[in-house]
Parts: C-alpha cells; sequence; structure tokens
C-alpha cells in the first residue's frame, strides 16, 4: 500500500509569501489500482507525483510505501514523464536495460529481461533501433519498460500520452491497461483529459489550485470493464461515463463548491 497522509509542500513566492502548492492531500494506493490525479494546471499533481517520486521533500505530513517512509528516489518506484528521457546514443533494448545497470545483474541477465518488457509494451522487433527512429508513442512505450525494468511496487505517471495525438493516445491507454492486466502494477496517473481519467482510473481524485488540494474522489470500474470485454464503444457510451464525465467537468471549472470524498456522491 502506498500512504499519503496530510501530504503538503510549501515553495516562497516571489513576493515574499508562501505557494501552496499542495495542501493537506491524502490517497491510498493498493495493489492492482489506478489512481489517476484530474486537475487544472498548477493544482499540485506534478508536486505530488514527485513527492512520492521522492524527488521532492514534503513541507508537512508523510508518505509511505509499504509502511516504509519515502525520502528519495528508489528502484522501488518506476517514474514515466511526458518527454521521454531515453539517451539518444543508446540502443532501446540498452535504454531500457538501463535500469538495471545499477542492480548488479550479469549483462545476459539485464538484456533478457530487457527484452522481455520490450515484448510486453509491443516492441520486441525494435531492440536495436536508435530512439530518434521511433514515434513518439513507441518512445513512450520505451520509457514504460524501462520503468518496469527494476520491478517497481509503483508505476508513477506524469501526463505520459499528453504530447501525443489523439489516436496514439487512445492505443498508449489500451497498451497501459494490458501492462496493468498482466503485470498487477499499481500505477499513479496524472492528466488533464477528463476522459483518459474516467478511462483509466479505478479511483480518480480531483485536484484545485491555489492551496493545491483533493477535491473529490470516484471509485471507478471501467477499466476493469475495458480488460475483462475490451469495448471501449460500450464503455463510452455508457451514460454513467457521459454523467461523470459532466459532473468532474463542472467540478475541474468550479472546484469551490464541494468536497466529496470516498463514499460519497455528488448532487
Ligand atoms: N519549484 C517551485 N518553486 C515555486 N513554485 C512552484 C515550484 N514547483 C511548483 N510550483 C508551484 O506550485 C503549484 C503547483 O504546481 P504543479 O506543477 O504541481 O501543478 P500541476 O497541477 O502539475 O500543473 P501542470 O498541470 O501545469 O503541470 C503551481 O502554482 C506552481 O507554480
Amino acid at each position: 500500500m502506498l500512504r499519503v497522509q496530510n501530504a503538503s509542500v510549501f515553495f516562497p513566492g516571489r513576493d515574499g509569501g508562501v505557494i501552496h502548492a499542495l495542501d493537506r492531500a491524502s490517497l491510498e494506493i493498493d495493489a492492482n489500482s489506478i489512481v489517476v490525479a484530474l486537475g487544472a494546471s498548477g493544482c499540485g499533481k506534478s508536486t505530488l507525483l514527485n513527492a512520492i517520486a521522492g524527488f521532492l521533500p514534503l513541507s508537512d505530513g508523510s508518505i509511505t510505501l509499504d509502511g516504509q517512509p519515502v525520502e528519495r528516489p528508489g528502484a522501488d518506484r518506476g517514474v514515466v514523464f511526458q518527454k521521454d528521457t531515453l539517451l539518444p546514443w543508446k540502443s532501446v533494448l540498452d535504454n531500457v536495460a538501463l535500469g538495471l545497470d545499477f542492480a548488479g545483474l550479469p549483462l545476459r541477465e539485464r538484456r533478457d529481461r530487457a527484452a522481455e518488457l520490450l515484448r510486453l509494451v509491443g516492441l520486441e522487433g525494435f531492440a536495436k533501433s536508435a530512439p530518434h527512429e521511433l514515434s513518439g508513442g513507441m518512445r513512450q512505450r520505451v520509457g514504460i519498460a524501462r520503468a518496469l525494468a527494476t520491478d517497481p511496487k509503483i508505476l508513477l505517471m506524469d501526463e505520459p500520452f499528453g504530447a501525443l495525438d489523439s489516436l496514439t493516445r487512445e492505443q498508449m491507454q489500451e497498451l497501459l491497461i494490458d501492462v496493468w492486466a498482466r503485470t498487477g502494477k499499481r500505477i499513479f496517473f496524472i492528466t488533464h483529459s477528463i476522459e483518459e481519467a474516467l478511462f483509466l482510473g479505478t479511483t480518480v481524485v480531483v485536484m484545485s489550485p491555489r492551496p493545491g488540494r483533493i477535491v473529490a474522489r470516484f471509485d471507478l470500474d471501467f477499466v476493469r470493464r475495458f480488460a475483462a470485454e475490451r469495448d471501449v464503444r460500450a464503455i463510452l457510451s455508457d451514460p454513467e461515463f457521459g454523467d461523470l464525465h459532466n459532473r468532474i467537468r463542472d467540478l475541474v471549472h468550479r472546484p469551490h463548491h464541494a468536497t466529496v470524498h470516498r463514499g460519497e456522491t455528488l448532487q
């Protein structure tokens, strides 16, 4: 279990004031769940992810992963960003194996494991390619494979599909659901897209800016339905999907009119 309790992050503002980038955020990410954070620009989504990754210290509150305090980056958390961070001079296979260089595994085992992960993300034919030979969507697949290389307990994804065209984005969402269904990894995923949040999240937390707060939480099962039935049209045309879309859109645009916690519903 990843547990974020009353986490706050303050930054010094230019005028001598304090920016409340994250204000008393609490959430839990269980095995087999995908928690999606959704909200307008500046509501603290990346701050929350960076704190979970151990890149950023909390000003207050705590984060634990399976009971251990999160204080610095570690191999138990794999991170994927919007912009890929692949090394251009290394092959696709070696980029994936990179995370294992530090694990002390023999070269042969590193390469076998990397090849297995490239199969998982549908890139088995591209092991020897250079990153620049791949499309944006393919590079993000490599990023996902690399983040999984150390067999982390959780995958942290900061708008990983935000720069992709809409068709590629849909393919990547389905790929991520496949990876999730096969590996059972828990995932923390950030997006600006309400549709993406509803489609991917087992839980969606809606955040609002200044101060960055979690203002609503929805537990959903569209993603489990997709994993079982693979019928994206049935999900998108489900009236409940449309209804939630409208309610969340209202919340994102007028976040202060309600605070909703797990188990409660918005009227
Ligand atoms: N290092 C920093 N120093 C000062 N202020 C910061 C710093 N990092 C973030 N902030 C501020 O904290 C707030 C939350 O930023 P954050 O990047 O977490 O938001 P976000 O929801 O991820 O936004 P976006 O969707 O645009 O990426 C913003 O007001 C931002 O300007």
